[in-house]
C-alpha cells in the first residue's frame, strides 16, 4: 500500500472526526498577529462557560443544538476547507481546542494544516499542551479567564501547571498571554496572575471586553493608561470594531 493510500484510509475513519463549528477567512482581530490574513478553524466544546463568550454556540447545550452547531466532521474535510483559501496562517480556536489534543484526529488536523502554513492556537490556558501539539503549533495565544468570566471558580479557570508550561513557551517567544479586561480592577487581577506564573511582561496582551464597537472603544480608553504603566501590550478587537457580533468574521 502506498503512503498516500494509507493516509487516505486513516483519514476516512470515524476516529478521524472532530466536533467542527466553522471555518472562515478573515483577519486576526486580537493579539500580536492582529491584522494578519488568517483562516480560522473553530472546533466545538469548552471546559469553561464565560458569561460573555462570543462563541457559546460551540459548547452551550442549554441554548444551542450542538448536534447542529458542532457536527462530528472528518479531519480530511476540515483540512480541505481550511486550505482551499490559499492563506498560509491557520488559527485554531473554539471552544477550547486543546480538549481534543489526545485524539489522533487532532494530530492529523495539525499535520494537515502545518503542511499548508503556520498554525496558531487560541486556548484558555487550562490544559497543558501535549508534546506533539507543542511541536506542530507555531504560536499559542493563551487567554486565562479572570473573575469577570462570571461562571467558573478560580480553581477551574486558573490551572497553575498549565500556566507554568505556557509561561515556559512564552519565554521562547512562541506564546503570548491575552487577557480580556472589563475594568481597571481587572488589571490588578491580571498582574497577580502574571506575577504568580512568571509570565514575561512583554508577552502580556490586554484586550477590552465588549460586543459592540462603542463598548470596545470606551473600555479600551479606560484601560490603556494602566496597561502602558505596567509595561504590557494591548490591541483592540478589530473584528468587533469592523463587524460587531457577526458570525464567521
Ligand atoms: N477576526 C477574528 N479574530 C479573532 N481572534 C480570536 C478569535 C476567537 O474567536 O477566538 C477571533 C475571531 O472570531 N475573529
Ligand atoms: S474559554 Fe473561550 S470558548 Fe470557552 S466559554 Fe470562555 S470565552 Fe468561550
Ligand atoms: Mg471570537
Amino acid at each position: 500500500m502506498t503512503a498516500g493510500l494509507h493516509l487516505g484510509r486513516l483519514l476516512g475513519q470515524r476516529s478521524m472526526q472532530l466536533p467542527f463549528a466553522e471555518c472562515f477567512r478573515t483577519i486576526q482581530g486580537e493579539g500580536p498577529a492582529t491584522g494578519r490574513q488568517a483562516v480560522f478553524v473553530r472546533l466545538g466544546l469548552c471546559n469553561l462557560a464565560c458569561r460573555w463568550c462570543d462563541s457559546a454556540f460551540t459548547w452551550d447545550a442549554s441554548r444551542f443544538d450542538l448536534a447542529e452547531e458542532i457536527p462530528d466532521t472528518q479531519v480530511a474535510a476540515i483540512v480541505e476547507q481550511a486550505t482551499s483559501f490559499g492563506v498560509p496562517l491557520f488559527v485554531l480556536t473554539g471552544g477550547e481546542p486543546l480538549m481534543h489534543q489526545r485524539k489522533p484526529a487532532m494530530d492529523a488536523l495539525l499535520a494537515g494544516l502545518t503542511a499548508a502554513g503556520e498554525v496558531h492556537v487560541e486556548t484558555n490556558g487550562t490544559i497543558p499542551p501535549s508534546g506533539s501539539v507543542v511541536e506542530l503549533v507555531a504560536h499559542f495565544t493563551v487567554s486565562p479567564k479572570l473573575a469577570n468570566n462570571g461562571a467558573d471558580t478560580a480553581k477551574r479557570r486558573i490551572r497553575p501547571k498549565a500556566l507554568a508550561r505556557f509561561a515556559e513557551i512564552a519565554a521562547t517567544g512562541r506564546a503570548c498571554f491575552k487577557f480580556v479586561a472589563t475594568t481597571r480592577e481587572d488589571l490588578d487581577e491580571i498582574a497577580a496572575v502574571v506575577d504568580e506564573h512568571q509570565v514575561p511582561a512583554g508577552a502580556v496582551w490586554v484586550m477590552p471586553e465588549g460586543v459592540t464597537p462603542e463598548q470596545v472603544l470606551t473600555t479600551h480608553r479606560a484601560l490603556v493608561d494602566g496597561v502602558i504603566a505596567r509595561g504590557w501590550n494591548t490591541t483592540s478587537r478589530l473584528h468587533t470594531l469592523l463587524w460587531g457580533e457577526e458570525r464567521g468574521r
